[in-house]
């Protein structure tokens, strides 16, 4: 069973624009509305691979009602938490004559409270058991404890629970510290972490990544956009090519990228072919307008571009 944990979701709005500059007024061509935040989109990633899940976290007012009608009308199960404030919407702005580039506006979110928490994790842990994967992503609202991935994480892996976590900054420092299965840091995300700029050699992120094993993760996947990801766990490393998409808007890519790792070890999908499939689930998410995930159909196309390079040892 994957069980998503979105504490932050939101309704994206996709704002196709033509020259996007700052400071002026543009005309929009299109307008699309998704369910999005990173867990939603893990969800309904995982259902067009074919998978089934249980999506959880935060909703509120009109906005968390419209989640979960998509959510319905999707047949994907969920069990939300709802709050008093409303769930935000963030914007994408995609310059239509500049393939692919997105400009993003990610509202801060409604106001958590202690006992939204700990209804949360009460749900949470109904659904705790060695056969479970939680999949932990995206930002939180600000009134979250930055330790709330962390102490999650600890809580869910007593129960023998694998845990995902798709985070940043504070939240993944303090998620790491638990020890979670698996995290997707991006490159930016990575060399943030360890203070240093984004501009670093492949081997440096590999040595990052290094790091982060020894602090007792078990997998590590670093994202790079259309150069591919790496991947690395105790035994080994590899890297792989990024396919060449006609990219409409890269939002969702990452989480489509978790979605496919999440929906392959649930399977029993041998490792080196949940790379290859989140590779390819993941590129596919770049070519649908919005905050959507790719045909499956499209995914087993791309999947046979995916290259497996060995790294180590
Ligand atoms: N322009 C692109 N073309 C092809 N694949 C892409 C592109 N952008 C992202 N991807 C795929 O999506 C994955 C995640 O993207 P990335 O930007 O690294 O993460 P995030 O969305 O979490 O910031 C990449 O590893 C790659 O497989
Ligand atoms: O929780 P955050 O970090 O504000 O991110 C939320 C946004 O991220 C997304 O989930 C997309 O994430 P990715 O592009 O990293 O896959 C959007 O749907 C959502 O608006």
């Amino acid at each position: 069973m994957i069980v998503t944990v979105t504490m932050n979701p939101a309704i994206d709005k996709t704002l196709d624009v033509e020259n996007f500059t700052g400071g002026t007024i543009h005309r929009v061509t299109k307008v699309i509305q998704d369910a999005g935040g990173k867990g939603i989109n893990v969800s309904k990633t995982i259902h067009a691979l074919g998978g089934e899940t249980i999506a959880t976290g935060f909703l509120g007012g009109s906005s968390g009602r419209m989640i979960e009608h998509a959510l319905d009308e999707l047949h994907i199960e969920h069990q939300f938490v709802y709050i008093e404030g409303e769930t935000r919407t963030n914007v994408k702005v995609v310059d239509t004559t500049k393939k692919g580039f997105v400009t993003e506006f990610n509202e801060p979110g409604p106001t958590v409270t202690q006992r939204d928490i700990q209804t949360l994790t009460e749900t949470l842990e109904l659904y705790a058991g060695p056969s479970t994967i939680f999949v932990f992503s995206g930002s939180v609202p600000a009134s979250v404890d930055k330790d709330v991935y962390g102490f999650l994480t600890r809580k869910l892996r007593k129960r023998q629970s694998t845990v995902f976590v798709d985070a940043a900054g504070q939240l993944l420092e303090e998620a790491i510290k638990a020890k979670p299965f698996l995290i997707k840091p991006n490159a930016y995300e990575i060399t943030r972490h360890f203070n240093l700029s984004e501009d670093v050699s492949e081997e440096t992120l590999i040595d990052l990544g290094k790091e982060l094993l020894a602090k007792g993760v078990n997998t590590i996947v670093i994202s790079r956009g259309q150069e591919g990801a790496i991947f690395l766990d105790h035994q080994r490393a590899f890297k792989t090519n990024g396919i060449q998409v006609q990219a409409h808007s890269t939002v969702g890519s990452g989480d489509a990228m978790l979605a496919a790792l999440a929906y392959g070890l649930d399977a029993d999908i041998p490792y080196e072919d949940c790379a290859r499939l989140a590779i390819a689930t993941s590129a596919g998410a770049c070519t649908t307008l919005g905050t959507k995930p790719p045909a499956r159909e499209l995914v087993d196309e791309l999947v046979k571009d995916v290259l497996i390079y060995p790294l180590w040892p």
